[in-house]
């Protein structure tokens, strides 16, 4: 599904400190093609365009890098060799970047897709710990972590096939031991009905109109 990015915003959130907060924060991880983009985007159709916004966390490293690097952004968001070539490279810079402030991609997220006057963000690629505990030290409760899990067979089907030094990186693995999942849904079916009525259960969403579900 498109989603609205700001491509000229590479600067970090510069709004932060004014933008208002939103009232839940969905944070979804699991392995490679479990679905997470799958289920995001549903969402995020029956959510609505007005209430919520996908915001992806590896969105804004590529613009950034590209700046700063002096590099193509259109080739790196290629697959072709450029990317290949610079990939090793840009992990081993958005890392450097990450220990010094762990929060700086999920504040250029927050900008780079417009999300400050949305009330529901929808994070389809929570990897790290540190992603979850930064938007928990920083939004609360509204912080829901919701895992979705495919079995290894269901995944292969939809793609995935092991490859070493990607999914045995942190990236892949630091969430596995993660043990405060707000929500674990599974993702095996071509049914995601039940999944879905327990995510917006999650954020008490119903068919009541908007202005009154939200309402304080
Ligand atoms: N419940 C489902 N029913 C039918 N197709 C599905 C379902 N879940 C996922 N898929 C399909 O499986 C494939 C992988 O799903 P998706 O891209 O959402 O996974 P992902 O977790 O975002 O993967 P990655 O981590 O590699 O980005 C896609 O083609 C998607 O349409």
């Amino acid at each position: 599904m498109a989603t609205a990015i700001n491509m000229e915003n590479t600067s970090v959130a510069h709004n932060f400190e004014n933008s208002r907060k939103p009232k839940y924060i969905l944070l979804f991880s699991g392995k490679r093609k479990c679905g997470k983009d799958y289920i995001t985007d549903i969402l995020h159709t029956r959510i609505g365009d007005q209430e919520s916004v996908i915001i992806k966390l590896s969105g804004p490293i590529k613009t950034h890098w590209s700046k700063t690097a002096s590099l193509d952004l259109n080739k790196l968001l290629g697959n072709g060799e450029y990317k290949e070539h610079y990939r090793l490279e840009m992990a081993r810079w958005s890392e450097a970047i990450r220990k010094k402030d762990n929060g700086y991609f999920c504040r250029a997220a927050i900008d780079m897709y417009n999300a400050h006057d949305k009330p529901i963000w929808i994070v389809s690629d929570a990897r790290r710990k540190t992603d979850i505990q930064w938007f928990k030290e920083n939004y609360g409760d509204a912080c829901k972590a919701i895992r979705i899990i495919a079995s290894p067979e269901i995944r292969e089907q939809r793609g995935w096939k092991f490859t070493s030094g990607i999914d045995d990186a942190e990236t892949e693995c630091d969430l596995d031991d993660f043990d405060n999942w707000d929500l674990q849904i599974e993702n095996n079916t071509n049914n995601i009905e039940a999944a879905l009525e327990q995510i917006l259960k999650l954020i008490r969403f119903n068919t009541l109109p908007f202005f009154i579900q939200f309402c304080d």
